[in-house]
């Protein structure tokens, strides 16, 4: 199982910061939608000169103009992007377009699709490379959350899957006997009071 560090500072010195402390115990670099909002696509290129050897994932969270919003993210940097599940068929259909000419990739995040297991096949079917279990920042403060549902609906959709909800070292092994391909962590390590040792320790975790 890959480990994928979601960014969700908001300038970035601030990311690049984070990325050169970690990037050594994680796979994938996520660039956070709140800081691709706040910095623009030259926050990607600025990631992916400095980590050359990561996956440098651009979370979009596209819902129109798949492809269009798809090429300009991969011609700054990026290798995969994010098309939110809730999209149309044909947005998710002209991100992948878009991917193949770069040959790069698409994840479709499933947040706020209630039937997570047929959107995830759907997905996979309109040429997503994985897809994303994810309950984000705001489902995860209800009263009740946990990350149960979203193990659930990875392990019954069968096609290749992450899941990020707030994953800690504490629940990154359920993540992984999941059968997760992907363990996405955020909070966890740029909260810490030491990002490298939180990232470390994950990784750790991982068998
Ligand atoms: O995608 C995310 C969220 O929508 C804000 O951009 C997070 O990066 C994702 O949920 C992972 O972060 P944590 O939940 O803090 O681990």
């Amino acid at each position: 199982m890959k480990l994928q560090v979601a960014i969700d500072l908001l300038t970035t010195e601030a990311a690049l910061e984070l990325a050169g402390k970690v990037a050594e115990y994680v796979d994938i670099i996520e660039l956070g939608t709140p800081l691709i909002k706040s910095e623009g696509l030259s926050v990607i290129t600025a990631v992916k000169n400095a980590h050359p050897d990561k996956i440098v994932f651009a979370d979009l969270k596209t819902m129109d103009a798949g492809e269009l919003e798809a090429d300009i993210a991969f011609k700054a940097g990026a290798d995969l992007v994010t098309v939110l599940g809730t999209a149309d068929d044909s947005t998710i259909a002209g991100a992948v377009k878009a991917a193949k000419a770069h040959n790069k990739g698409v994840v479709v995040d499933l947040i706020s699709v209630e039937d997570k297991v047929t959107r995830a096949k759907e997905a996979r079917t309109l040429g997503a490379k994985f897809v994303e279990m994810h309950a984000g920042l705001d489902e995860q403060a209800k009263p009740g959350f946990d990350l149960n549902g979203l193990l659930a609906a990875g392990e019954e959709a069968r096609v290749p899957f992450s899941v990020a909800g707030g994953v800690k070292v504490s629940t990154i092994a359920a993540v992984q006997r999941a059968g997760a391909d992907v363990a996405v962590v955020g909070g966890a390590i740029y909260s810490a009071a030491d990002p490298a040792l939180a990232a470390k320790e994950l990784r750790a975790a991982i068998v």
